[in-house]
């Protein structure tokens, strides 16, 4: 781990002399992908790095946590409240799509809990530019390889640290990096809905998905479950098609 640590912090600190910027941020949700990346910015640029905390009507627990977060590594942040600017917003556009007899319930849900992820990009972009700074993304190869994340929502970032990092190494690096332990042990969730775990939503585990990456055999429900969220999200991996020339 302490050479993983190494190598990544060393890669970070590339990636922002080669883009001529000064440093870098990341949202902090309270969980432990985002913890993982704070501690690797702060090793990159102990004077330069900021994390952001954006509740959305969160739950309490998670904001504690990220506060948690970013006092054990001693990284700066700012907190913006997003609850009020996504009640407008989708309010707003929900009212225009009812007018118009357009409205889908059945994919409100998702619209809502999308467009959260959606208006966190904007912040992070927002104070990236302000700062002059890369805004780091936190997916790691699972989710990455399975497309759980919302394209140019917390999928729309510059950089991706822990793309290569199973969530089981992520957890180990977790723990190397002195993650306070409430957020190493909690079930993983986007956060998105009351309730919303990754793996209820995915419907296999995380576990799995490392086992499948790592070429083990793992059951055929869950290998076809996974190769099916892999090859319907091949798109967020790529840029937008144009039409041939
Ligand atoms: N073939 C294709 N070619 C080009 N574009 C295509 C496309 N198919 C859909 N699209 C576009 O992509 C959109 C669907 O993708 P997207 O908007 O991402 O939405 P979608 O993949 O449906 O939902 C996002 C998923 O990521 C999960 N998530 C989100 C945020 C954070 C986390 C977390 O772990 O923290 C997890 C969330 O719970 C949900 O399961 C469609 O609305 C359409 O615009
Ligand atoms: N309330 C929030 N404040 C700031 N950033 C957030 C918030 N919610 C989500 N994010 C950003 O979106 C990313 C994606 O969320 P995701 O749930 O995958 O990661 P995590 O919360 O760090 O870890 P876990 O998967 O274990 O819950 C977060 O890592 C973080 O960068
Ligand atoms: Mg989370």
């Amino acid at each position: 781990m302490e050479e993983k640590v190494q190598q990544i912090t060393a890669w970070l600190q590339d990636k922002v002399k080669e883009a001529h910027v000064d440093g870098l941020l990341v949202g902090v949700s309270g969980g432990i992908d985002s913890a993982v990346v704070a501690n690797l910015i702060k090793k990159a640029f102990p004077e330069r790095s900021l994390g952001v905390i954006m509740p959305c009507k969160s739950q309490s627990e998670d904001q504690e946590h990220a506060r948690l977060v970013v006092e054990a590594c001693d990284l700066p942040a700012l907190t913006v409240d997003l609850t009020e600017t996504h009640n407008v917003m989708f309010k707003n556009i929900q009212t225009q799509l009812e007018a118009a007899g357009q409205l889908n319930e059945d994919q409100l849900k998702l619209a809502d809990a999308n467009l959260r992820a959606r208006l966190r990009m904007s912040t992070l972009y927002t104070i990236a530019t302000n700062h002059k700074y890369l805004v780091v993304g936190t997916d790691n190869a699972a989710e990455w390889y399975t497309g759980y994340f919302t394209k140019f929502g917390d999928g729309g970032v510059d950089l991706v640290p822990l793309a290569n990092l199973t969530k089981g190494e992520v957890r180990e690096m977790a723990e190397y990096l002195g993650v306070p332990n409430e957020v190493i042990h909690k079930q993983p969730s986007a956060g998105l809905w009351e309730g919303q775990t990754d793996e209820n939503e995915m419907g296999t585990s995380y576990a799995m998905i490392d086992r499948h990456l790592k070429g083990e055999e793992i059951p055929e429900e869950d290998r076809k479950i996974i190769e099916a969220m892999h090859k319907r999200s091949a798109h967020k991996r790529q840029l937008p098609p144009a039409p041939p020339q």
